[in-house]
């Protein structure tokens, strides 16, 4: 089945039961509440389990007239029914002393409504009926939810790996629905259980004794503390005990284990009869106490919080919904008239935002252009120029609407020569970054026909400022010019606030600079998070990592770009000039808060988070930093903060990596091969790698990371970025 029938059908089936199961799982939280009152109350004797059933009889006996009953219930409370004065009394008794404890529990009205609108809704059989198929469907739900997490993490055994935070919604929606998955599972199938039990689907079976009244003995009379059966059997395992009703042979003892039943000559004690319990009156009895959590404070706890979850899932549930762009797509011209395609790979529909704005774009300038998905790929009789966009899903998969488009390649040859480009849409929080975009290029890349327009460009965190970056490189190659406008999207808030430039200082040989900017009201950064800044010269978005050096200053180290807006704004202010900029929350790029050795690994301004993690840090963990510039001069920017750090023991071991010192043009991932044993040691001891710069630095330090791995820990790389120990920032 195919992902949106799934996830339509997991929509369907929560929109269909709503209002029922958030009636069933708030009063399933009231409910789980009962159980636990009970289970506090002071009617437990210590080792009562361990006495017999003789020695229990002999105690209740020498201080009653008239016993009819002993009762054991789920919390291990013993009641008697006994005869006081000619009168019929229950309550919890000690069984050593026959001491009475207090009289039984009874049901608080709060927990009796709500039992009568858990069961019925108070329709009678009407509302059993409903919440029955209340109970069904949300172990639908449940099982639809289950394929749904399989699919999003890329496969049932990364069902529990963990996930990758986009947005509030979606991140507690998974988290929360895989932590509360058993109690769910356990009480909707209960649920389904005895609703079926209720309306006599599941024939429940009573035990029937058969007796030769004619074989009953009277003799020999035994004392009751001498009956063998009551002397091997412990209180512990008892249900219900009844007393004869008369002094006649035809009457005995009845007595109800967990397991069987027997009765017992009160004469001789002699076993008259005995019977196992049926196996439905067993289940029926575990399904009742796996519900309700009778007798068991955690399990009452686990289903209590199960219960809550339901609401909390459907209201997040919903927000995903409601918030996931909608995929609609209008052209103005037929697929087989345009000489330009644009295939979008999507699932969660913003790729697709971006697509139809290039698309817009495209059109406005006189294009004669396509737009659709992947799958759709065919024969384009007219296409000289194929654009694919392509998110990447689970573990580096196709998104749902292109899941089938390398087998379309291989079926749909074109028949005229074509150019093509991709774009990749990922997140470097996830192990292969933008992987099904590389995937698609390199299938492309084998037919005769289609030539490449450069690499594939990738975009991390639906970057709009890199979408637009590519968009105005492949329209200045195409001779023309574009300007794409940001799609409406919610991405994180960011909160604008006035930064003060406190200092800088520049290299101009290689035209970067280091900000430190003093933050005059307020926005709260942790090293790693993103300063959003928007000139006002063409209102589009630039992010830059930032490094919190304490008492309110940041760090973010820039290159000036020949026609950057931005870098050359932010070049030009001077110190004690203040700037408005926003901070965007980068939650994935933050320095683990355990005291565990990291390994940080920049190139130029990349180095900009680090100082902050480094300024921050103290001497009881090892931070390494692997920094690579082009000479030393390179470095002189960043190196009182980086000598300061050393002195102080911030820092442990700093490495640079100079390309343009000697003939021998050392990188980082040269000296990442060198010290894999190191590198190694650290992930395995649960340490991490933070990796900050150029995304083609972060291509050639993963594949050493990857070598490292496997030589040194015979592991995947991806078992650490599931861990989250390898954690990257680069653009
Ligand atoms: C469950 C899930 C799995 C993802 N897996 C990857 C991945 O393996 N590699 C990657 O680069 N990005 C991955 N991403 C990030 C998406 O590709 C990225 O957010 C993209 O912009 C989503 O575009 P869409 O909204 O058009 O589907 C994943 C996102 C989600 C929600």
């Amino acid at each position: 089945m195919t992902l949106s029938i799934w996830r339509y059908s997991h929509l369907t089936l929560a929109l269909v039961s709503s209002l029922f199961l958030l009636v069933a799982s708030i009063t399933g939280v009231i409910l789980a509440v009962e159980p636990i009152s009970n289970k506090i109350q002071p009617y437990r004797i210590a080792d009562a389990d361990e006495l017999t059933l003789a020695e229990t009889l002999t105690n209740l006996n020498a201080k009653y007239d008239e016993v009819l009953s002993i009762s054991r219930d789920r919390n291990g409370f013993i009641s008697v029914s006994v005869i006081i004065e000619g009168e019929s009394k229950q309550f919890y008794v000690n069984p050593f002393s026959g001491e009475a404890l207090g009289p039984l529990i009874e049901k608080a009205p709060i927990f009796q409504f709500s039992t009568n609108l858990h069961r019925s809704l108070f329709l009678k059989s009407t509302g059993r009926l409903l919440i029955g198929l209340v109970s069904f469907l949300l172990f639908l739900i449940a099982v639809s939810g289950i394929v749904l997490i399989a699919k999003r993490q890329g496969g049932i055994r990364y069902f529990f790996a963990p996930v990758v935070r986009e947005n509030f919604s979606q991140f507690n929606h998974v988290v929360y629905s895989r932590l509360t998955l058993l109690p769910i599972l356990v009480l909707s199938l209960t649920g389904v259980y005895l609703s079926l039990l209720r309306f006599n689907l599941i024939p429940e079976e009573n035990i029937v004794h058969e007796v030769d009244y004619d074989s009953l003995n009277e003799t020999p009379i035994i004392p009751i503390q001498e009956f063998e059966l009551l002397q091997n059997i412990k209180l512990g395992q008892l249900r219900e005990l009844e007393y004869p009703f008369s002094e006649f042979v035809e009457d005995y003892y009845t007595i109800r284990l967990k397991n069987r039943e027997i009765l017992l000559n009160q004469f001789t004690g002699e076993v008259i009869t005995e019977k196992k319990e049926p196996l439905v009156t067993t289940i029926s009895s575990w399904s009742t106490v796996l519900h309700t959590g009778e007798g068991s404070i955690i399990w009452s706890a686990v289903l209590g919080l199960g219960s809550l979850s339901i609401p909390y899932l459907m209201v997040t549930g919903f927000v995903i919904y409601f918030k996931r762009p909608k995929i609609r797509i209008k052209n103005k011209f037929l697929k087989n008239e345009c000489d330009h395609i644009i295939l979008v790979g999507t699932e969660g529909g913003t790729t697709l935002l971006y697509a139809q704005e290039f698309h817009k774009q495209l059109l406005k300038s006189g294009e004669k252009c396509y737009l659709g998905m992947m799958n759709e790929y065919t024969v384009f009789p007219q296409m000289n120029q194929l654009t694919l966009i392509a998110a990447t899903y689970g573990q580096g998969e196709a998104p749902a609407t292109a899941s089938k488009f390398m087998q379309l390649i291989k079926e749909h040859l074109q028949k005229q020569p074509f150019s093509f480009s991709v774009v990749g849409f990922g997140s470097t929080s996830y192990p292969n970054f933008c992987q099904f975009a590389y995937e698609a290029f390199d299938t492309l890349k084998k037919y005769s026909n289609a030539t490449a327009l450069g690499e594939v460009f990738t975009v991390n965190n639906q970057s709009f400022e890199a979408f637009s970056n590519w968009a105005n490189a492949w329209a200045k190659s195409q001779g023309t010019a574009l300007r794409l406008e940001k799609p409406k999207i919610s991405l994180p808030k960011t909160h604008i606030s006035n930064f003060v430039v406190a200092d800088r200082v520049d290299f101009s040989k290689e035209d970067t600079f280091l900000l430190t900017l003093k933050n005059k009201n307020g926005a709260r950064a942790v090293s790693g998070d993103l300063l959003s800044i928007i000139p006002e010269e063409d209102g589009r978005e630039r992010l830059y990592s930032i490094g919190n050096l304490g008492k309110n200053t940041l760090a973010v180290s820039v290159k000036k770009h020949p026609k950057g807006v931005c870098s050359n704004l932010m070049g030009q202010l001077e110190k004690g000039e203040t700037l408005s900029a926003g901070v965007v929350n980068n939650r994935h790029f933050h320095l683990p808060k355990s005291n565990k050795e990291a390994v940080l690994i920049a190139t130029g301004t990349g180095i900009g988070p680090f100082l902050g993690m480094i300024a921050s840090n103290s001497p009881k963990r090892n931070l390494h930093l692997y920094w690579g510039g082009r000479t030393s001069e390179s470095f002189g920017l960043y190196q009182p903060h980086i000598d300061e750090a050393l002195s102080k023991n911030k820092l442990y071991r700093f490495i640079p990596a100079y390309s343009r010192v000697d003939d021998k043009k050392v990188y980082v991932q040269h000296l990442i091969k060198k010290d894999g044993g190191k590198i190694a040691k650290i992930l395995n001891n649960g340490g991490c790698v933070m990796i900050c710069g150029s995304i083609a630095m972060q291509r050639e330090v993963m594949t050493e990371l990857a070598k490292i791995c496997s030589t040194y820990l015979k592991k995947d790389l991806s078992h650490f970025q599931n861990r989250k120990q390898i954690k990257m920032d680069c653009y």
